[in-house]
């Protein structure tokens, strides 16, 4: 708020206030990258979001934000709200500096990246405190697995989500969805996605361990880390990034008024004792009024140029009100944000040199969100009497000639700012539970969405989820040798699975089946189940040669699986039928069809065999060792 006031702000030490929350962050580049922003191109960093939403929006959003978020937070009992922040400001802070070593996506767009790729695990937590502190209490074993099981989905995915719809590049929000897994991310090896998967994975395990009790990071054993060797850069590199990283954090750990970790840093040398992180408190006398204001049963501040000798600081002692007395505009502002009083008298308001700052500040506080719950009084000379009606304009809710000002009047004066204290107050709880009712149908809404499109048995995205995503594809551009392409599988004589082992048998061989098909997918492949034994692989930019040995590969891996039910052992097969999008294909639901009676001339020549749709024209492929007929 200080800085917003001040015109001398500039752009950089705006953003590097934004930073400091990621809830905020999102927030910014959500507004800079709407509709009613205009212009199409997207911004992903901080300072580019400042510069387009315009520093003033900016200061009010991240006042009013900041402060809403203060009702919405410690709700859920188990979830580490101060480790979350801090973890998320120093991974965001890693991330950047090892963006500055590798050039591999600009440094500010890593940071806003990864400062808020775990903000599911916010949601989750602000959204079903009672539900996922449970959750967390029963300490799973597979986190990401317990959340799908109660919530139809994971953090990863929800701050996949939150991120996308805050309008983060999906270039980095995909490869932050893998920080915890990269090797689930199905990235090639050495894609532009795989390197950052990796980065996002590194500066998260680094703040990890950072946080961690007692986690010592030497550059000696960042050797040993396999994340540090693959990612191409040396382990004296990395612990120079982490070491300025902490270091920094210090510095964001004080905005955001965190309590110091207990952790380590790294040494600048092998063998060296690390450095013992230390974060600073805010400076005690600052936080003894801060607590003390909010003990307090009715906060007054006063404003005055008298400062503590005004008579009205003796009146309030008589009626046993602590007020808070400044004689100092600005660094009243400062603690104003954090007390916030429920009465504040601005003595002197219509005086000739401070008139004008009086009214600047009372504008400034109700433009914000948690501003307009203050009562605000103003203390007027005999002489100041025009100046009144300017002030009620600016916002003054009650406004005294200081000459008429006695106790009993101020006392009954108190009682109206105690009423409308309340009524704020109780206005304020039904809006948060309004909104977390808001939010928790949202997320039901998001749940039931994601459990229409999965399989329930195989996890597999389901047959309408594998015509969305076709019909995407079908309205994208694709490569000209990298069209759209399917493969139709379909287990061979399932039937007769189920009628010899049973139907549990059946199903177990229907997850085992789609775990195959899952494994190794590339970056624009995807696997779907879209019928009782029927797959759809579908691919959105391979070549025909890519295509036909990717459908081999499938082929042999299934044949190839070893499975069990009850000490049984159970063998099966699949064919499969391939179709290429070509000239011939008016809409996507033709290349389905093509594929499937691939599909079953594959069937009629015997099964586990791939027949291929091409030109009109359905050709066997003969199995490796066969002569092509
Ligand atoms: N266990 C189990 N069986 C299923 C499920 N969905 C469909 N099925 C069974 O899958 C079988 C499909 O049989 P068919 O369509 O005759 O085909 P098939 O036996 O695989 O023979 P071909 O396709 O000609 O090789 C039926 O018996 C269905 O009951 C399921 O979710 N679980």
């Amino acid at each position: 708020m200080e800085l917003w006031e001040d015109e001398q702000t500039s752009v950089e030490q705006l953003s590097q206030l934004v930073k400091s929350d990621p809830a905020l962050s999102g927030r910014l580049l959500r507004l800079a990258n709407s509709a009613a922003m205009g212009t199409f191109s997207k911004v992903s960093s901080i300072p580019a979001a400042i510069v387009k939403v315009g520093m003033k929006t900016v200061g009010q959003l991240a006042v009013a934000f900041s402060l809403i978020d203060q009702y919405l937070d410690d709700h859920c009992k188990s979830f580490d709200y101060n480790k979350f922040w801090l973890q998320c400001v120093l991974t965001a802070l890693i991330c950047r500096g090892l963006g500055q070593q590798t050039a591999l996506a600009p440094p500010d767009n890593l940071f806003s990246c990864a400062l808020m790729m775990r903000i599911g695990l916010l949601a989750f937590a602000t959204i079903y405190p009672d539900e996922y502190a449970s959750l967390l209490d029963s300490q799973p074993e597979n986190l990401t697995a317990a959340e799908c099981d109660q919530f139809g989905f994971d953090h990863n995915e929800l701050s996949l989500e939150m991120l996308l719809d805050f309008g983060v590049a999906e270039e980095l929000a995909g490869p932050a969805r893998f920080h915890e897994r990269p090797e689930a991310s199905g990235f090639a090896e050495k894609s532009p996605e795989y390197k950052l998967t990796q980065l996002f994975h590194l500066g998260f395990r680094l703040s990890d361990s950072v946080l961690r009790v007692g986690a010592e990071i030497t550059q000696k054993r960042l050797t040993t880390w396999p994340q540090v060797r693959r990612f191409g850069l040396t382990a004296a590199q990395i612990a120079e990034v982490l070491d300025e990283s902490v270091t920094e954090w210090e510095d964001w750990s004080k905005l955001l008024r965190l309590p110091a970790p207990e952790g380590r840093l790294p040494s600048g040398s092998p063998g060296e004792t690390p450095n013992k992180v230390e974060l600073k408190e805010p400076p005690a006398d600052q936080s003894r009024i801060v607590q003390a204001a909010i003990d307090s049963a009715l906060n007054v501040v006063l404003m005055s140029r008298a400062g503590q000798q005004h008579p009205l600081n003796k009146v309030f002692g008589e009626l046993n009100v602590v007020a808070w007395v400044f004689q100092d505009q600005k660094e009243m502002l400062r603690l104003l944000v954090e007390m916030r009083p429920h009465l504040l008298i601005m003595d002197d308001y219509g005086h000739d040199e401070l008139h004008a700052k009086r009214e600047k500040l009372c504008r400034l506080i109700r433009s914000t969100e948690w501003g307009r719950a203050i009562y605000i009084m103003a203390l007027f000379g005999d002489n100041e009497r025009d100046r009144i009606a300017e002030a009620f304009r600016a916002g003054i809710d009650a406004a005294y000639m200081r000459s008429d000002l006695s106790s009993q009047e101020l006392d009954a004066r108190l009682d109206a700012v105690r009423r409308s204290a309340d009524a704020h107050l109780q206005y304020q709880k039904d809006r948060v539970e309004l909104r977390r009712i808001a939010n928790q149908l949202a997320m039901s809404q998001r749940r039931a969405e994601v459990l229409s499109l999965t399989d329930q048995l195989t996890g597999l995205p389901n047959r309408r989820s594998a015509l969305d995503a076709m019909e995407q594809a079908w309205h994208q551009e694709a490569h000209p040798e990298r069209p759209m392409s399917v493969i139709m599988i379909d287990i061979d004589h399932f039937k007769r699975i189920n009628d010899t082992f049973g139907h549990a048998a059946g199903d177990k061989v229907l997850v085992d089946v789609a775990t195959t098909l899952k494994l190794d997918l590339g970056q624009h492949d995807s696997v779907y189940r879209v019928g009782g034994e029927e797959f759809l692989f579908l691919s959105t930019s391979s070549t025909f040669k890519q295509l036909v040995l990717n459908a081999e590969r499938l082929r042999r891996r299934v044949a190839a699986l070893e499975m069990s039910f009850e000490a049984e052992s159970i063998k099966v097969t699949i064919s499969l039928g391939v179709a290429q999008r070509s000239e011939e294909h008016a809409r996507f639901d033709m290349l389905l069809v093509h594929a499937d009676q691939a599909l079953y001339a594959a069937k009629a020549i015997g099964r586990n065999r791939i027949n291929v749709y091409r030109n009109k024209q359905i050709i066997p492929l003969p199995r490796p060792g066969e002569q092509a007929s």
